[in-house]
């Protein structure tokens, strides 16, 4: 009895095909046209759903596809097909012209007969083309390339040109290096044997196909060609224009991915770290966790990913959870199911899916968190939104640390190769040997032994090769990560982040180091944001405020900043107060401090309490965990009744009003009443009961921190040295900075010119400090009104053509004039000429910029170098606050009139009520002031 065979299933047949290396045989290449090239043609009829064939080429990552994209031809590019795979970016570069049949396969958007599938065989992606009907034999296999403005697309069926005799196997087996040979002025297509091949001939060319033959066919045709010609320039133009703008957005797309997943990779370190941080969403019914955001944000693109005509075309991939669809060629494809994943799948290494696992579940249960809110939902008197037990996702992941035997070799570390991922200790000597096929070891090699570029190379590699180790790591929760420096000890993965240029681990409190001077950093990213704040781009929920999110993505990259991200309500704090002002740094500043302090009133809920988010925090049955939370975090002690840092307690009780404002609006917005009338429920017991629980004992507590310091005022005698030695600096460092421009000599000039205003106008350091430039070069520089000066005395005048007065903008939005000397203008404008030898960012808005950063040289900091440096008596008492200080009090002891001292209150920047009640000495060194005055002017017998 004969044995059956089995059939196999189109999936089955796929992967014996991908590993064979071999094609289907009943296939034959023709050439089609000059214009459309060859197609791939079936001789045999194709059943719906078979395999077809696979589109051959090399796996190459994202960045390798940047790179390459810039190299190749336009023709080359063609090849280039790009598809989402474990969360992050590939393509298949079928570039080379190897034989194989699926990279020959043309587009057809209207009525494709096969899809393009990816299959995941032996941890690696290929991609496939599945027959999605019945094929007869001798049709064109085509798939849609996806929904770009391909040229071809829009050309009118008229257009396309000519089609060749039928039948002549000569022409119609052509090689491909024949046609592409062909004069490229004529336009010259094979008939296929069908209709929708050759792009279908205008009905007049087809009557004169049949009525007149070939002859007149001919004739018609050249005049058609002239149109045509005109037709396709126009086109090419249209194309080369979508390229180039297509190009930009890829680019942009490649950065941004390469960051998810970095940055994601350094959220599953997270992961393993404290489990109070390791927050997966945001909690909020209506709005997404940062796995959802990535997903939603990439499905969003992605919309062809499970939009199939026919569900049932393709293979059975039950077996297979990684098999997703491809069929397009510049949309991405995405899991739906990806946000469970992320955590398990965001490897750049060949990790393959895991669909479900207790990770799932726990990262489901508290996705559906809010809803349970909603709708009241609550146990034992405390609502939570959510329930669920923290999850620990992995064992604590550590990195690789040098051995702690003096006697082992140093050398002994192993590294990743990025091809094989095998742990290798002489990494350059095995891609050698085994890779130097890869373009990227080619180039590397085809520079001299100890040249810096072969070097640059290698290393690049390496470090890719170890981030895909990493990232497989971090997906399976086991291993060791490796490090581009090894630690001397043990240390945990979640202290290490991934650089987003090199893909290099660095130990975190480091990578800002290594960022600044990161090779493969570009220009254009210079970093700007200084030591710690690193910025880093993740993809955004469409409810989060776009430049909010930047402020989240531009702090510490900490646990704190992971609960910012992730908490809906503490972004829309950051937003409301965003809206509120004109931004700028310093505001952008401000919002940040906000915002993480709220995060660090809620991990600390979550570490002593049993609440979770910040919607919880303003339930008013939570109130009283609110309090042990507020106080954990400013370190209440409960037997002096005091704080550690009782303006933080302060400063919280604010935002968590401002916080239950946000709640209720949302909760209004979303139909949520139960939530609206709660916040507001908290909003009155925090009128009523904050004040008692928190703010009285954290007042009493800086009171009580003021009630014994003593209140000293600067010495005449210490000003005006300090005055003539900053006046000598001064010139000392314009002679350094004209003579050779650099970082330090600008920082010294920057550095005491600044104090010299603040010295001079008695402001305060920190509107000095944020003076802009654009507010320094718009002066007014105009004379005074004549009938004015006839007011002014004779020295007046002579004042007042002296000084340039800057307005600046002072506490509470109140202008705040600055006068300057012609000395400090000097020096001003030689700081303004030499902004760009010195390296200061032109983004730098402000006139006492740092070098190489955003921000600015902080008047506290120079005062406190200059008062030690003047040798002054009492250094310490030379600050901005004890200067105003000063002159208020002297103010008094001189009696000024009324008017005189409103227009110094004005002056100095405050109302006259703050001027009497906060800058006047303290009332026993006034009246001693005003007795000894007294007391003076009776022994000269003036009284
Ligand atoms: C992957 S290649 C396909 C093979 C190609 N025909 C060849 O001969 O090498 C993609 C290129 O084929 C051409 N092409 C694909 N589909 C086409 C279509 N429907 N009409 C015209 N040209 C097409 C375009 O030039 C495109 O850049």
């Amino acid at each position: 009895m004969s044995k059956r065979r089995t059939r196999l299933s189109p999936q089955a047949e796929a992967i014996q095909f991908i590993l064979s290396g071999r094609e289907k045989p009943c296939f034959k290449v023709k050439c089609i046209s000059d214009f459309k090239g060859r197609g791939v043609f079936t001789c045999t009829p194709i059943e719906k759903g078979s395999f077809v064939a696979e589109y051959r080429g090399e796996l190459i990552s994202r960045y390798e596809l940047d790179k390459r994209q810039k190299k190749y031809t336009e023709k080359q590019n063609a090849f280039l097909f790009d598809f989402e795979w474990n969360n992050s970016a590939w393509c298949i570069d079928a570039s080379r012209e190897d034989g194989s049949l699926g990279r020959l396969v043309n587009d057809c958007h209207k009525s494709p007969n096969c899809k393009m599938r990816r299959l995941t065989v032996q941890g690696k992606p290929h991609l496939c083309l599945f027959a999605i009907e019945n094929i007869e034999a001798e049709t064109e296999i085509t798939y849609d390339y996806g929904d770009s403005q391909w040229p071809w697309r829009n050309l009118a069926p008229s257009g396309m040109i000519q089609t060749q005799h039928s039948g002549d196997p000569e022409v119609s087996e052509r090689p491909s290096s024949s046609f592409q040979q062909a004069p490229s002025g004529m336009i010259q297509t094979q008939h296929s044997g069908d209709p929708e091949v050759s792009e279908r001939p205008s009905s007049s060319f087809q009557q004169a196909n049949h009525s007149t033959g070939i002859a007149c066919f001919k004739h018609v045709l050249t005049a058609e060609q002239l149109r045509v010609k005109q037709r396709l320039q126009n086109l090419k133009r249209h194309h080369d224009c979508c390229e180039d703008r297509y190009e930009k957005a890829e680019k942009e797309r490649i950065a941004r991915e390469r960051q998810v997943t970095l940055s994601l990779v350094t959220r599953i370190n997270d992961s393993v770290g404290p489990p109070s941080v390791d927050d997966g969403g945001f909690h909020d019914g209506n709005s997404t966790s940062p796995n959802d955001q990535i997903s939603n944000d990439m499905t969003d693109e992605s919309s062809d990913a499970t939009d199939y005509d026919d569900a049932n075309y393709v293979p059975d991939s039950s077996g297979n959870s990684s098999d997703t669809s491809s069929n397009s060629r510049d949309l991405k494809i995405i899991d739906n199911h990806l946000p469970h994943k992320v955590f398990k799948e965001i490897s750049l290494g060949m990790a393959t899916a895991h669909s479900s696992d207790s990770t799932n579940s726990s990262l489901e249960q508290r996705s559906f968190s809010s809803s349970k809110m909603s709708s009241g939902h609550c146990s034992s008197g405390i609502i939570c939104s959510d329930s669920s037990s923290e999850k620990t996702l992995h064992s604590s992941i550590n990195v690789t640390s040098l051995p702690n035997t003096a006697k082992r070799s140093k050398y002994n570390k192993k590294q990743y190769c990025l091809y094989c991922s095998k742990a290798i200790s002489k990494l350059a000597r095995h891609l050698e040997s085994a890779h130097s096929t890869q373009p990227d070891v080619a180039k590397a090699l085809s520079f001299n032994k100890r040249s810096r570029e072969r070097k640059d190379l290698l290393r690049s590699l390496k470090k890719r090769g170890n981030f895909n180790h990493n990232a497989t790591v971090a997906s399976s929760g086991d291993g060791e990560m490796v490090a581009c420096r090894r630690p001397t000890r043990v240390r945990q993965s979640n202290d290490f982040s991934h650089c987003k240029f090199c893909q290099g681990l660095y130990a975190r409190d480091c990578l800002w180091r290594h960022v600044r001077n990161c090779p493969q950093k570009s220009v254009e990213v210079e970093t700007r944001v200084g030591r710690k704040r690193i910025h880093i781009d993740l993809p955004k929920a469409e409810t989060v405020h776009e430049a909010v999110w930047k402020i989240a993505c531009e702090m510490n990259q900490d646990d704190i900043s992971l609960v910012v991200r992730s908490e809906s309500d503490i972004l829309s704090l950051g937003e409301s107060m965003y809206n509120g002002r004109k931004p700028n740094e310093k505001r952008n500043d401000y919002i940040r401090q906000k915002m993480r302090e709220m995060a660090r009133l809620l991990i600390a809920a979550r570490a002593t309490t049993p609440l979770k988010t910040t919607e919880d925090l303003v339930m008013p049955s939570n109130f009283p965990h609110v309090i042990q939370a507020v106080r954990s975090v400013a370190g209440y002690d409960l037997d002096t009744n005091s704080y550690k840092t009782p303006s933080l307690a302060l400063k919280l009780g604010h935002s968590l009003a401002k916080v239950a404002g946000i709640v209720q609006c949302n909760a209004i917005i979303a139909n949520r009443n139960v939530i609206a009338e709660s916040a507001k429920q908290f909003a009155t017991l925090y009128e009523k009961r904050w004040a008692e629980s928190i703010s009285s004992a954290a007042l009493g507590t800086l009171h009580q921190a003021k009630w014994n310091k003593p209140h000293v005022l600067p010495f005449t005698q210490d000003v005006h040295l300090l005055h003539k030695f900053l006046a000598t600096e001064r010139a000392k460092c314009m002679k350094d900075l004209e003579e050779d421009p650099n970082i330090k000599s600008f920082g010294n000039l920057a550095q005491v010119t600044l104090t010299q205003v603040v010295l001079f106008n008695r402001r305060r350091q920190g509107e000095v400090s944020k003076i802009e430039l654009q507010a320094f070069t718009s002066r007014n520089r105009t004379e005074l009104n004549p009938d004015i000066m006839t007011g002014l005395t004779e020295f007046e005048r002579k004042v007042a053509k002296y000084f340039d007065r800057v307005e600046i903008r002072g506490k509470r939005s109140r202008m705040v004039p600055v006068l300057l000397t012609p000395d400090m203008i000097a020096a001003m404008d030689l700081l303004i000429k030499n902004r760009n030898e010195c390296q200061v960012h032109t983004e730098n808005v402000y006139l006492f910029a740092r070098p190489c950063v955003l921000s600015h040289y902080r008047g506290s900091d120079c005062f406190r170098k200059y008062s030690k440096q003047c040798g002054a008596k009492n250094p310490e008492s030379l600050t901005s606050t004890r200067l105003r200080k000063q002159v208020a009090t002297l103010s008094t002891v001189l009696n000024l009139k009324e008017n005189e001292m409103d227009q110094l209150a004005t002056f100095l920047g405050h109302d006259i009520r703050v001027h009497r009640e906060f800058y006047r000495l303290p009332e026993s060194t006034l009246q001693l002031a005003k007795v000894s005055k007294l007391d003076s002017n009776g022994k000269r017998k003036t009284v």
